[in-house]
């Protein structure tokens, strides 16, 4: 068995994209700078959007936090994206996912510019995404991808059993791993909770996606035996030994299923860190107008 290791993936990535920064900055270009947009206090957002922070700042992008109460207005809200549409120093942004029940997420997503929508979330790049054409792929999707890649797994002709269809995650990724360029060309199977029979599914999997947030729901009879094993899930369960008060727990029954697969994530330190190294590269891609010209 070998542990997919994300959190050293992600150094390595970020290192490429710092030295590249590096190079921009010798020749008096443009330094990349993304935006992020907070609303409320949810433990695991503040987590998520400072680690983008200091990511940025590992690698020598500039960036903002615009954080705001959870009970914004959405006309609030949606001004400051029409801002950080117009304003040029900004080269992309994200808005921190979930929000408040009052504000529709759709339509504050599609007010996002689609050339600064690094989270890949808007409507013009999901569909650019489905039809072949340059986009912005969701950060943790695009992660899971170069995971394989630079483990050099092989993905052509394997069935791959994606389980969870969110817009995020299971969806996207589902998609991806059918198009017809490495890591790609695999069977995929979609399941959900409506899925009469889960286990006879995923016995199946030659490549086995979870991205549900129910912890332990893959346990080591649902897999079969050499199988590739991604674990999406970062769910925070309370933990009294633990200082935080809480620790993380992944969709898999890592202890028990990892005997059983040829590759497995770790949680954490497996897609998580990835997923804030290709929203990084995605920040680098826009600054250099590389996929909307
Ligand atoms: N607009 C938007 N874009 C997102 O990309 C987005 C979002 N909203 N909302 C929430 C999810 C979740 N997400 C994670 C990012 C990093 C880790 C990560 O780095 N996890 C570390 C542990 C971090 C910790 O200490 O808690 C790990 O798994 O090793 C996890 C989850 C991004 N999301």
């Amino acid at each position: 068995m070998t542990l997919l290791d994300g959190k050293k993936t992600s150094e390595t990535i970020q290192d490429e994209i710092a030295a590249e920064v590096a190079e921009i900055k010798a020749k008096g270009g443009k330094v990349p700078h993304l935006a992020a947009i907070l609303v409320g206090n949810d433990g695991g957002s503040v987590t998520y959007v400072n680690n983008k922070v200091l990511a940025c700042e590992r690698i020598g992008f500039g960036s903002s936090l615009v954080s705001y109460e959870d009970d914004v207005t959405e006309e609030v809200l949606l001004n400051k994206i029409q801002e950080l549409n117009e304003n040029a120093e900004v080269d992309g942004f994200i808005v921190q996912l979930p929000l408040p029940k009052h504000i529709d997420a759709n339509k504050v997503l599609e007010a996002i510019d689609p050339k600064k929508d690094v989270d890949g979330f808007h409507p013009t790049n999901v569909g650019r995404m489905v039809a072949g054409l340059p986009a912005y792929l969701p950060a943790t999707p695009a992660g899971i991808l170069q995971l394989l890649k630079r483990y050099e797994i092989e993905t052509k002709g394997k069935h791959c059993v994606v389980i969870g269809r969110s817009n995020i995650v299971g969806t996207p990724m589902s998609i991806l791993m059918s198009k017809c360029t490495y890591p790609g060309e695999s069977t995929v199977t979609i399941c959900h909770r409506n899925t009469v029979d889960l286990a006879h599914h995923t016995r199946q999997a030659d490549i086995l996606i979870v991205a549900v947030g129910r912890p332990g729901l893959v346990t080591a009879d649902m897999v079969k035996e050499g199988a590739v094993v991604i674990d999406v899930g970062t769910t925070r369960v309370p933990d009294a030994t633990r200082k935080s008060g809480f620790r993380l727990r992944g969709d898999v029954d890592f202890d028990n299923v990892a005997d059983k697969c040829s590759y497995i994530t770790p949680v954490p330190g497996g897609v998580g860190p990835l997923t804030i190294a290709m929203l990084m590269a995605n920040t680098l891609r826009a600054s250099k107008r590389e996929v909307y010209g």
